[in-house]
């Protein structure tokens, strides 16, 4: 585990970068790749449910992102809460043996993916698949409040007015500490709706004196602010000003917006800029169903790869309904990152 100082902990994220040849690819959609997969996560839990019910199904797709070039896993713990265990039946111990399992799962797949890197000479398998021993960090994923609440409201980052800082931090703070001694490489907090979501979690990370880095990643609607309406500068100052914050940006938000919110993000930021945008479908949170035909190709998306790049991205991947395809097609557009041997 990394020891906590922030000289430390930034220079994971350096290292990883410099490694990578200045810009790192994060994995794909998740939960959407376990239902492509026939997984059932029509339920409170989401992904979370497969830690129940298949969690071989979680190591596959987390291997077969690893093999698609990611640098970067997150954990099944988007949507795994305590108190969602609990409503379920399960004690606090097997909540929080369920929450350490996403970790430990991620950890295999790495596991195996540095064997296979072992096993096979060549950096490409020759049926596309990337085996490269390079640096891989797992992220321990921590969803929102709103996502916990699965009705939506992770998109409309609307809480009510009894919401407060406190009882955000009260919700989150056990989930935070078992995840983080569970041996992740860092926190992934996704898909913040709002201000007092970012607040909660960097008061958090310092009162609890985390001994992990994290990044924040904020989710919009309109290209503008984030999808409560807060501000994204806002928002990405909590991070910004946040020693533990290793990276801050963008994901589940469709990638016409991207663009844009760089222009925005990179005014407050000094940190390394993560995206992960969503194939550009929505989704109905009424229906519970993603809209097909809204969104962008793999080819699209990846066009624009290179152009947030050069608006200030230095971590890419994907969000909902991106695959490994899309990762793929990722690796392969970043210079720096091909999969044949430099020329003589
Ligand atoms: C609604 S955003 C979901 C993010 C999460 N990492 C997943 O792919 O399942
Ligand atoms: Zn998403």
């Amino acid at each position: 585990m990394a020891s906590g100082s922030s000289a430390e902990t930034s220079s994971l994220m350096r290292d990883l970068l410099r490694q990578a040849g200045g810009v790192a690819v994060v994995d794909g959609g998740l939960s959407t790749e376990l239902e492509r997969h026939g997984a059932d996560l029509n339920d409170p839990l989401w992904s979370a449910k497969c830690l129940l019910t298949s969690p071989h199904l979680i190591r596959k797709v987390h291997l077969d992102y690893l093999e698609a070039g990611a640098d970067i896993i997150i954990t099944a713990s988007y949507q795994a809460t305590i108190q969602g265990f609990k409503a379920k039946g399960f004690s606090t111990e097997e909540s929080e043996s369920l929450l350490r399992k996403s970790v430990e799962i991620a950890r295999e797949a790495r596991d195996i993916y540095y064997d296979r890197c072992t096993q096979c000479s060549s950096a490409d398998s020759g049926n596309g698949r990337i085996l490269k021993r390079r640096p891989i960090l797992v992220a321990a994923s921590v969803g929102s409040y709103g996502a916990y609440l699965a009705d939506g409201s992770e998109y409309s980052g609307n809480y009510g007015e009894a919401m407060t800082l406190g009882r955000l931090k009260d919700f989150h703070r056990r989930r935070v500490q078992i995840l983080a001694e569970s041996g992740p490489d860092l926190l992934a907090f996704e898909t913040v709706p709002n201000k007092l979501e970012a607040q909660a979690y960097a008061e958090l990370l310092e009162e609890e004196n985390m001994q992990l880095p994290a990044w924040f990643s904020f989710n919009s609607k309109d290209g503008i602010n984030v999808v409560s309406g807060d501000s994204l500068l806002e928002c990405a100052t909590v991070a910004e000003s946040c020693k533990k914050v290793v990276a801050v940006g963008i994901n589940c938000t469709p990638p016409r917006f991207i663009h844009g919110l760089l222009t925005l993000i990179t005014q407050v930021a000094t940190k390394p800029i993560i995206v992960y945008p969503n194939s550009g479908e929505s989704y109905d949170p009424d229906r519970k169903m993603w809209v097909q035909n809204t969104g962008v190709s793999d080819e699209d998306f990846v066009s624009y790869v290179n152009k947030w790049c050069e608006a200030g991205a230095s971590l890419v991947g994907g969000c909902c309904r991106t695959t490994p395809n899309t990762i793929r097609a990722i690796y392969t557009t970043l210079p720096n990152r091909s999969t044949s041997p430099p020329e003589q």
